[in-house]
């Protein structure tokens, strides 16, 4: 069995470790909240972030330990929340096996740089791009913890590295493709929270399918072309982890980021709406660092925009929609 060390015990975190354990896998999760490692390894539940999940597979532990989680770890996963990675990695750095691949659930952008997970993860750990990978798909954590088909892309700059990790993950209920394209992947899975953000909003605001669709759609022309500018395989966003992802995202009630959004449209306050949401809504810090990504690409990012207003100003979701569609007619 393959030992593989999950960084993070949270909802993902927790429901990718059950992927990677009914994959065959030795899986240990290193977590910060004593309560959490405990639950796992005296009760095989997670019950604070996974509460669906009855019993954890025998073959997941857990530990407080960051040396004894990743010690002969060939795989090691990050899925913490990704305004603190950096601070949450960097002590991994002399413990992480010489041979190993990092792998990245995280879909955000760090706000104080404004740098993809790829670039965080590889910067805390000093990890050569060969060994890093991300995941990203439509992958809502509360379905595929009750093991309903679902599928996601293992992007990797390294064709070998990409297939070493897709052969990890694959279960029967779990499928997983491979790509080079590891900034496609990663804007795709930042930037649709931010378009999920728009849509959750307008719904709340009572608003029903075409605004939905008008939003969704320009949203993901923004992330397609914001990604294409970074580099980006305009093939990806058409991809599961482009408008696969923004699909689920944009439609469920079980994303946190939707969720947000869907508060904020029926009149919360961007408190309230932090306060109630399950989990991290990474849209919320991503959407300035968003804006500036553009800025420094020379792409315009006017969903982002019209969201940090939202969000800094408290714009209401008229005066957003009125924002991103009120300009004069232009081509599409
Ligand atoms: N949930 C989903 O459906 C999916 C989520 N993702 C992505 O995966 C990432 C994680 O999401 P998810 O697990 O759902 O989020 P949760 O909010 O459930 O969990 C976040 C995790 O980050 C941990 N964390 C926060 N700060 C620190 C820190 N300083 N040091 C160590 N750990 C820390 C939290 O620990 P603690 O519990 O102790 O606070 C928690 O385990 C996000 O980027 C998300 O976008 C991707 C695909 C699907
Ligand atoms: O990325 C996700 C589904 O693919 C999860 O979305 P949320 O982070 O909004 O819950």
């Amino acid at each position: 069995m393959t030992k593989i060390a999950v960084l993070g015990a949270g909802a993902w975190g927790t429901t990718f470790g059950q992927v990677l354990a009914d994959a065959g896998n030795q899986v240990v999760m290193w977590g910060i909240e004593p309560a959490v490692v405990d639950a796992i390894n005296h009760d095989h539940r997670n019950p604070v972030r996974t509460p669906t999940i009855e019993r954890l597979p025998d073959a997941m532990t857990a530990s407080l330990d960051r040396e004894e989680a990743v010690d002969g770890a060939g795989i090691v996963v990050v899925a913490i929340a990704a305004q603190h990675a950096r601070e949450a990695l960097e002590p991994f750095r002399p413990l992480i096996g010489a041979d190993a691949v990092v792998v990245s659930l995280m879909k955000g952008i760090e706000r104080t740089t404004d740098k993809r997970m790829d670039q965080v993860v590889t910067e805390a750990l000093g990890l050569p791009e060969e060994r890093f990978a991300a995941v990203s798909g439509p992958n809502l954590s509360r379905e595929v913890a009750v093991r309903q088909p679902s599928a996601a892309v293992v992007a990797s700059v390294s064709p070998e590295t990409a297939q070493r990790v897709a052969q990890a993950c694959e279960a029967p209920y779990f499928k997983p493709f491979v790509s080079t394209d590891v900034i496609g992947l990663e804007l795709c899975g930042a930037l649709k929270n931010v378009t999920a953000l728009a849509v959750g909003m307008s719904r709340g605001a009572g608003y029903g399918e075409n605004t939905a669709a008008m939003i969704q759609a320009r949203g993901l022309a923004e992330l397609t072309a914001l990604g294409e500018a970074a580099g980006a395989d305009a093939k990806t966003f058409a991809g599961l982890a482009g408008v696969g992802d923004l699909i689920a995202t944009c439609a469920s009630s079980l994303s946190r980021n939707y969720t947000f959004g869907f508060n904020l449209g029926r009149g919360m306050s961007i408190e309230e709406a932090t306060e109630a949401s399950q989990g991290v809504a990474e849209g919320v810090p991503a959407t300035n660092a968003v804006v500036g990504m553009g800025r420094s690409l020379g792409e315009p990012t006017p969903l982002a925009q019209a969201m940090s207003h939202v969000l800094d100003q408290g714009l209401d979701c008229a005066g957003m929609i009125e924002e991103l569609f009120g300009g004069p007619i232009s081509a599409e």
